[in-house]
């Protein structure tokens, strides 16, 4: 049975293409049914197409308001009526009534260790904050900024002479591994939000926090 999905890039699009290849490769069963980005270039549309993917090109410059944006977005996602919205590098921040129409259903992958460095340019951040570790978390949504609730974390360590484009290059690698393993979870109903809290197979990550390790995959 399929698991429509609908995607929302800004930019290059490998945590997109991340899941167009592991539904191919048949070890995630969703339907990408369309694929929206709020930036007219974004390469991520080019792989959607590849992919035979629909695509939809927002730009939020076009829109007299981030409300009047949100509401074209929502019109153009729930066309498709999905049962889950992946935000993959999308780079808007959503109004409360967006987030809350699509509360429980929508995932977003943050580049890192939430509840540090919420917000943009974290890679550098982490490196100008002289942390050992740095890396990802996947979380459900909230209308707060990148304070919805963790279901998987993966960490790597920050070396000597780091820079903040190697650095993204090794949280990329753990995210195109995490980000599918969280889909395939609320694929298969694994994975939900209660009040606030994310619970896999009904045990609350909260407590477990799943910090993702090689062996995981
Ligand atoms: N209400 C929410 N909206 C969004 C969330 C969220 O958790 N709650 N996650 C973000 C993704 N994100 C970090 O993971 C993020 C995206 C964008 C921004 C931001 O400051 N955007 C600026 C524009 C920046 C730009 O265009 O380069 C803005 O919207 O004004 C911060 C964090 C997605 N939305
Ligand atoms: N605040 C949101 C944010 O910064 N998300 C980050 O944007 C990148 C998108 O890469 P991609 O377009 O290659 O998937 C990813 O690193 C993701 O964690």
């Amino acid at each position: 049975m399929s698991f429509p999905v609908i995607v929302l890039i800004s930019g290059s699009g490998s945590n997109l293409q991340a899941l167009i290849d592991q539904s191919l490769q048949g070890k995630l069963n969703i339907d990408i049914k369309a694929v929206i980005s709020n930036k007219a270039d974004a390469f991520g549309l080019e792989r959607a197409k590849k992919a035979g993917i629909p695509t939809h090109a927002l730009d939020h410059k076009a829109f007299a308001s981030r409300e009047a944006f949100d509401e074209a977005l929502q019109q153009t996602i729930d066309q498709y009526q999905p049962k889950l919205v992946v935000l993959a590098g999308f780079m808007r921040i959503l109004t409360e009534t967006f987030t809350q129409h699509y509360e429980g259903r929508m995932l977003n992958i943050h580049p890192s260790l939430l509840p540090k460095f919420k917000g943009l340019d974290t890679h550098q951040r982490a490196i100008d904050a002289k942390e050992e570790e740095h890396g990802v978390s996947v979380h459900f949504v909230s209308s707060e900024l990148d304070a919805g609730a963790v279901i998987i974390q993966a960490s790597t360590n920050i070396e000597a002479g780091e820079t903040a484009s190697s650095l993204a290059g090794k949280v990329h690698a753990l995210e195109h591994v995490i980000y599918p393993m969280a889909v395939k979870w609320f694929s298969e109903s694994r994975l939900t939000l209660k009040q606030g809290k994310a619970y896999l197979d009904d045990v609350p990550l909260a407590e477990t926090g799943i910090l993702y390790h090689p062996g995981l995959a």
